[in-house]
């Protein structure tokens, strides 16, 4: 099972996320932004960071790196799942692969702590292995105050992820991650692979990882 690791100018999440997918038994390599060929992939996963300093807003520059073009046509294609973490949801809300936006924290400070959030719909490849109702996951973020116009449209269509058990940014009905319609693209704030091991807090960002792969193996 191989997995694509989008790496941009500025991104700083990269080697976190290869430790996690490897832990959760798949190969991994790196694909630099300017790549535009990711057919091999079973996955593909934008990480966080700061791609091109956050300049303008973040993602709002990214979403012009060649790669994404190539990103569009994986989704719209099938060819594999997409998972984007924090500055990688940022990313593809700003491509228009997710809906919605994120906009600045409530506060207005940049937050970094853990949170709960639960899982809201479990039907997914990226959920359905999952075997909690709720995962303790870290976020580190200024812009993760997700919102969105039509709220209704993800709530009735179950594009709701993960949902924050006390609301850190304001994000609207306390979204913490969204999918795309075809459920092919996972977009959250929290960061997985900053609790894969238990050593790292209690693991459970592992159950995601593991969840995608086992998904992908039964397909
Ligand atoms: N952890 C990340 O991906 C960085 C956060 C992001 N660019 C923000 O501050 O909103």
């Amino acid at each position: 099972m191989k997995a694509g690791i989008i790496v941009f100018p500025g991104t700083n999440c990269d080697r976190d996320a290869e430790f996690a997918l490897k832990m959760a038994g798949f190969d991994v390599e790196y694909i630099w932004h300017d790549f535009e060929n990711i057919k091999k992939y079973n996955l593909v996963f934008i990480p966080g960071g700061f791609s091109y300093g956050d300049y303008l807003r973040a993602g709002a520059l990214a979403k012009f790196s060649p790669v994404m073009k190539e990103v569009e046509r994986y989704v719209e294609e099938d060819r594999g799942l997409v998972l984007g973490i924090c500055n990688g949801f940022q990313i593809l809300t700003e491509a228009g692969l997710l809906k919605g936006a994120l906009t600045k924290n409530k506060t207005l400070k940049f937050i970094c702590k853990d949170v709960d959030v639960k899982v809201i719909n479990k039907e997914t490849p990226f959920a359905k292995h999952i075997k909690k109702e709720s995962l303790t996951i870290p976020i580190a973020h200024a812009e993760g105050n997700y919102y969105i116009e039509d709220y209704d449209y993800l709530k009735e269509n179950n594009l709701i992820a993960f949902e924050y058990v006390d609301n850190p940014n304001g994000s609207i009905g306390n979204i913490a991650g969204i999918y795309n319609e075809k459920f092919n693209v996972l977009g959250m704030m929290p960061h997985p692979e900053r609790n894969s091991l238990k050593t790292l807090g209690n693991g459970d960002g592992l159950e995601i990882l593991l969840s995608i792969r086992r998904a992908l193996e039964n397909e």
